[in-house]
């Protein structure tokens, strides 16, 4: 399990993450979301030693990374995939990281296999794709086998196959019981993916929640409805004070009333609807009602 607790960077007068407090759990992917530079990457990098907090702590099963006996074992972590040595290849990379750590070569061909990297081995990292440079990070990060994994866009750069390979792989590690934290603006692709969200702004956590709850507590839901007489119903919905928005097709999408109440004032009004439903509200709105105001 790991702890965040009051982590906060200042860089001059910037306040990079301020009294930023979580919990990662054993089995739950969290996805971690903000606008550019809300402090996503620096918050991960003071959680494995990288930047010194100004002030605030992270604990690892209850240690700072610094003090884990064995680090990879603990927690992977990827970063910026662009610092990886250009002048290895893939599989040296890879070789050289677990011996410094004392994991054996096997591990790291195993690896190298599972993230589809096989036959790019023995080429030179330089030469790599973004795509391929965040397959090499990945392997990286599981190297020694971690229970936790900090993962900071690591859909960056993957084709369609790859996202999907992904979402999978990161369903398969949190079933083991490995805590996760991955953070994206693809929010279709975190929707898909993650079980809670943790948004920064400007810093700070603005929700820390379950998919659910966050989408219910912060996505308008819109009714669509289509109807014969657009313009009597959109008059009739505004005197009761709902909102509409007229579609290029005549069709209505209304906020402030439920598809109900939307049917019911038809129905007295004799005006015939074609359509009328409830349209799920989604991650994205939710996120953009967040994070709306907290852009630097
Ligand atoms: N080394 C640094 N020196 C000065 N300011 C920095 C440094 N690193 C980050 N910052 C600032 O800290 C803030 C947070 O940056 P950070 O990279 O953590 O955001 P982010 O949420 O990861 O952004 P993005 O989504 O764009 O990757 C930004 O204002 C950034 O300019």
């Amino acid at each position: 399990m790991i702890e965040v607790h009051g982590l906060t960077k200042k860089y001059g007068a910037v306040r990079a993450v301020h009294d930023v407090s979580f919990r990662l759990e054993a089995g739950v992917i969290n996805g971690f979301v903000g606008p550019n530079g809300a402090g996503k990457s620096t918050t991960i990098r003071m959680m494995v030693g990288l930047d010194r907090p100004t002030s605030g702590h992270c604990l690892i099963d209850g240690r700072p990374y610094a003090r884990l006996a064995a680090p990879l074992r603990a927690v992977g972590a990827l970063l910026d995939v662009e610092a990886i040595h250009p002048g290895r290849s893939g599989r040296d990379h890879l070789r050289i990281l677990a011996r410094t750590h004392g994991i054996g070569a096997r591990r790291a061909d195993e690896l190298l296999e599972m993230v589809g990297l096989v036959g790019s081995a023995s080429r030179r990292v330089g030469g790599y794709s973004l795509g391929m440079r965040q397959r090499l990070g990945l392997a990286a990060a599981l190297l020694g086998d971690p229970a936790a994994l900090l993962l900071d866009e690591p859909a960056n750069g993957l084709d369609p196959d790859g996202i999907i390979w992904i979402r999978s792989l990161l369903r398969g590690l949190a079933r083991e019981g490995r805590a996760i934290l991955v953070s994206s603006h693809l929010m279709g692709e975190l929707a898909q993916t993650v079980d809670r969200l943790i948004v920064l702004g400007r810093g700070r956590v603005l929700a820390d929640a379950s998919l659910a709850e966050l989408v219910s507590r912060n996505a308008t839901r819109v009714v669509h409805t289509r109807t014969e007489q657009p313009d009597r119903l959109e008059l009739l919905l505004r005197e009761r004070e709902a909102a509409v928005a007229r579609r290029p097709d005549g069709s209505c999408e209304v906020t402030g009333m439920t598809a109900d109440e939307v049917a019911v004032l038809a129905h007295h009004a004799g005006i015939l609807l074609y359509e009328n439903t409830t349209v799920p509200a989604s991650l994205e709105d939710a996120y953009l009602t967040l994070t709306r105001g907290n852009n630097r």
